[in-house]
């Protein structure tokens, strides 16, 4: 089988959507601006689809939401020339040479997401050539079905919170997680506000369901370590990137505190990048994204590495792509999952994209044996509400 095609589609959604309210969510230019400027940099409206074509009329899709266009430029001008005319099976030949390729400029950030882009179409071409879903071709089902965390929860009016954990409460979701609406800037008048969202969503969803705080990069070192005994009372099962990525001494600093574990890794990228934060002992969840690390053939190594250091796996974002990874290792326990709303931040663009992914139903998502690859192909039903830069 070879590769005869690669096609690199930027989706930039043109329709609804929902301006972030309140206070949303902590993030790392918080310590620069306002959180109304911030949150303007808070928005994932693009997402470039990756369509790969072989000789055996095969189509496999990947996806790319980290700077689709710059993604789609170094998919079109770097990755495809590297791909094309080869065999799929190949895909540790082609990831190495597509990795190898890019060390100058592209071990971080974007240059992975579009290598991860490459590689996930690449494993769906092969779940399809075997009649097999990808998780089958990793490790095969170590779940029934996976278990899922309710994932939103962004820092509103403290009602509005307690509606919104009510309603996903009833639906079954035992574990939920939120985000922060206050950091440094805002001094012990933030603190106060973080602690009263946390004890609102607690008393909500109660002492028996798991809880787990975002900041989104948006604290620093000196502030976590005030919070963290503050938050301890509501039993988070994680604080999630408190600090930015770059800051590891950090991240091990808070980590062996030992007062909340914590967690992160969507913005780390390749096997050497999560070796680093095992070695140093930095989280207690590891978090990458299959879309961004540099796809299922580097995140199935990196299962490995956090099976061999007893470090759970819960990847970024739900999913397709992530989920094949959590079901075919014991290490990853549950997903993230973002239920389909209107377009706020960008997490639930995938929605709009893709057919295929599975709905939560009681905390729980499931795969199927009998849907091949990936198990996605493209939404028609919003096609006009999104341009389309080929
Ligand atoms: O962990 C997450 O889900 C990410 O950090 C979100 O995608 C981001 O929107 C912050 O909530
Ligand atoms: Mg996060």
């Amino acid at each position: 089988m070879k590769i005869t095609a690669v096609r690199a589609r930027v989706y930039e959604w043109k329709g609804k959507t929902v301006p972030p309210q309140g206070n949303f969510c902590s993030n790392a230019m918080d310590l620069l601006y306002s959180r109304q400027e911030t949150m303007k940099t808070f928005r994932f409206h693009q997402w470039t689809v990756v369509e790969i074509e072989t000789d055996t009329g095969l189509v496999g899709y990947g996806n790319v939401a980290l700077a689709p266009k710059v993604a789609k430029q170094i998919i079109d001008q770097y990755l495809t020339p590297l791909v094309m005319g080869q065999d799929p099976w190949d895909y540790e030949y082609l990831n190495q040479r597509m990795y190898r390729a890019t060390q100058a400029w592209g071990r971080k950030g974007v240059g992975m997401a579009a290598i991860s882009a490459v590689d996930l179409a690449i494993w769906d071409i092969l779940g399809k050539s075997v009649n097999k879903p990808v998780f089958k071709l990793l490790g095969g089902r170590t779940k029934e079905k996976i278990p899922c965390y309710y994932s939103k929860l962004y820092r509103t009016d403290l009602d509005e919170m307690q509606k919104e954990a009510e309603t996903y409460l009833k639906q079954g979701f035992t574990a939920f997680k939120m985000r922060f609406g206050y950091g440094p800037k805002d001094l012990q008048k933030g603190v106060v506000e973080n602690l009263k969202s946390v004890a609102a969503v607690r008393e909500v969803i109660g002492d028996d369901t798991d809880l787990m705080l975002e900041c989104y990069m948006g604290w620093n070192l000196e502030y976590t370590k005030r919070m963290l005994p503050k938050l301890a009372q509501y039993q988070p099962r994680w604080l999630e990137e408190p600090v930015i990525a770059d800051d590891i001494d950090g991240y091990a600093e808070l980590n062996a505190m030992n007062i909340i574990p914590i967690s992160g890794g969507e913005h780390e990228f390749s096997l050497y990048g999560f070796k680093q934060l095992l070695d140093r002992k930095a989280v207690s969840v590891v978090q990458y994204d299959t879309n961004r690390v540099g796809g299922i053939t580097m995140a199935h190594k990196i299962n490995a590495l956090c099976e061999a250091y007893s470090v759970p796996v819960i990847p970024h974002a739900g999913q397709m792509h992530n989920y094949h990874l959590t079901m075919s290792t014991l290490a990853s326990p549950m997903a993230e999952y973002f239920p389909m709303f209107d377009v706020e931040v960008g997490n639930e663009l995938f929605y709009y994209i893709f057919d295929g992914e599975p709905v939560a139903e009681n905390g729980f998502l499931d795969l199927r044996d009998d849907v091949p690859g990936l198990g996605l192909s493209l939404k028609t039903e919003f096609l006009d509400q999104f341009d389309i830069i080929e």
